[in-house]
């Protein structure tokens, strides 16, 4: 099938190399040329596992192109719109601008019995308005709304074999030529098992907004039992694995730590909050204001933690802090809880060297004012404290007695509790994990 997508960023991307490999005929649109310029010499212009081999397989066969003019949806099938909706500055809202724009961008090109296809996080109710916007210029295009559950890092595979498929159409009609026209579009996916449900507009947006809301619960519930462990002394990560161990709970989103960030967590539950709102239904996501808040809260306690095994003073202290990407495998600093503690600790007075093996050039432009070393053993010499915030593989493989020889005071603290306390004890390191005795 012929398939254009509209945005290729860290979505988009990893959508169109994915639908040319499964077959189809694919044009990738970007308004950032920086960004068509990369992906069409099948470089990826962000790090995603898998993508920048996955793009030259691709694009060797023909079926996949980059550009910055929209003439070039024209005659596409289906058209995927995976265009950013960030948080409103200074709002919980979502931005809905640049799916605006690109909707309306891209209508003057559908033709009749072409499908516009959602792929965007978007507050319930936006793609009852966008049909409309597309169908007044084309009575015989439709609209689905499909939403996106990968995850980064995980991207490439998460979008050839997705746990489901969602897809919202009009009254949940099956028998919407949406659902053909999707059908077609994840024929291979679908071939081997893969569950589709099909659902009207608003539970397909819904749906979205529930996972991640779920998932920053999970996350938030056991932060939150990491605080009742700091207080009583017990220990978080066998908390979490003997709940975990329930099926009816599950182990996985059980990691106490530092808390979720990135460019949909965050922005996803807020903006949830806020179409509540608009709906009259606020009361009913109240809770989802705590989740947020506990999850706030951990960056801050992180800060004191630092503080606090620094003999009280944070002044002139040289921290150094592993990890700057939101997660790892990932260069994205959207929301990161490592960047947001690193730049805390500089504003108290710190002296703060951030290393991560991806993330440090969007960092920098993020946060100007931090310090970046990209060698890791440059980065822990003369540490007052080492602060692993990150769990990239490299730093879970640190050697503690190697590493005692580099810094200036053998302290580490363990953002994301994923180091044996005991072996960076018994090497002679002061060690402190989130709610671990
Ligand atoms: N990143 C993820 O893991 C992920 C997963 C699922 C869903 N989502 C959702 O997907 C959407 C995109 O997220 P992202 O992380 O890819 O954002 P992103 O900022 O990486 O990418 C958005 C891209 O859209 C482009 N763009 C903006 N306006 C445009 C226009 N008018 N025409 C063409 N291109 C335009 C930008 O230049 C950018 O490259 C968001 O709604 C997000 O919530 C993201
Ligand atoms: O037990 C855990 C698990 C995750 N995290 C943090 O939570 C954040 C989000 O992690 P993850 O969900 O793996 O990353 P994303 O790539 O942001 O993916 C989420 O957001 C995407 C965009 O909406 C969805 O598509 C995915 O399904 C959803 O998992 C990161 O900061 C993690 O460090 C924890 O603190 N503890």
């Amino acid at each position: 099938m012929k398939i254009s997508v509209i945005g290729c960023g860290y979505l988009g991307a990893v959508h169109a190399a994915c639908m040319a490999k499964l077959g189809h005929e694919v044009v990738g649109i970007d308004v950032d040329p920086h960004k068509v310029a990369e992906l069409s010499a099948a470089r990826a212009p962000f790090f995603e596992p898998g993508l920048e081999e996955l793009l030259s397989e691709v694009q060797a066969t023909g079926r996949l192109t980059f550009t910055t003019d929209m003439a070039a949806a024209a005659g596409s099938e289906v058209h995927f719109i995976c265009v950013g909706t960030p948080q409103k500055k200074g709002e919980k809202a979502a931005d809905l601008s640049y799916v605006d724009a690109a909707t309306n961008a891209l209508a003057p090109y559908v033709g009749a019995g072409e499908l516009v296809v959602g792929k965007s996080t978007v507050p319930v109710g936006t793609a009852e308005r966008l049909a409309e916007l597309i169908q007044e210029h084309q009575p015989e295009a439709h609209l689905a709304w499909n939403p996106e559950f990968l995850r980064e890092g995980h991207a490439v595979k998460d979008t050839l074999t997705p746990d489901r498929f969602v897809y919202g159409v009009p009254g949940a009609a099956e028998d919407h030529p949406a659902v053909e026209l999707l059908d077609e579009v994840y024929a291979t996916p679908l071939s081997s098992g893969t569950p589709r449900l099909v659902a009207d507009y608003a539970t397909a947006e819904l749906v979205k907004s529930a996972a991640n809301s779920f998932l920053a619960t999970k996350i938030s519930f056991i932060n939150a039992m990491s605080e009742v462990c700091d207080a009583a002394g017990a220990d978080v990560t066998l908390l979490a694995d003997a709940i975990g161990m329930d099926d009816r709970i599950g182990r996985k989103f059980l990691n106490a730590g530092i808390g979720f960030g990135g460019g949909c967590l965050p922005k996803d539950i807020r903006s949830f909050m806020a179409r509540a709102g608009e709906l009259g239904a606020d009361q009913a996501l109240t809770f989802l204001r705590e989740v947020d808040d506990i999850n706030m809260r951990r960056r801050t306690r992180m800060v004191e933690l630092t503080r606090e095994i620094c003999n009280g003073t944070l002044l002139g202290q040289r921290i150094t802090v592993l990890g700057a990407a939101f997660k790892p495998n990932s260069d994205d600093v959207r929301d990161s809880p490592a960047l947001s503690i690193a730049a805390q600790l500089q504003l108290q007075g710190a002296v703060v060297t951030v290393t991560d093996p991806q993330s440090l050039s969007n960092a920098a432009r993020r946060f100007p004012e931090l310090n970046y070393e990209p060698d890791l053993t440059a980065a822990l010499l003369n540490a007052d404290a080492v602060l692993l915030l990150t769990e990239w593989q490299q730093y879970l493989e640190l050697d503690p007695h190697t590493v005692i020889s580099q810094v200036r005071s053998p302290r580490i603290l363990d953002g994301r509790n994923v180091l044996e306390p005991s072996k960076w004890r018994a090497a002679g390191w002061t060690y402190r994990g989130m709610g671990r005795p």
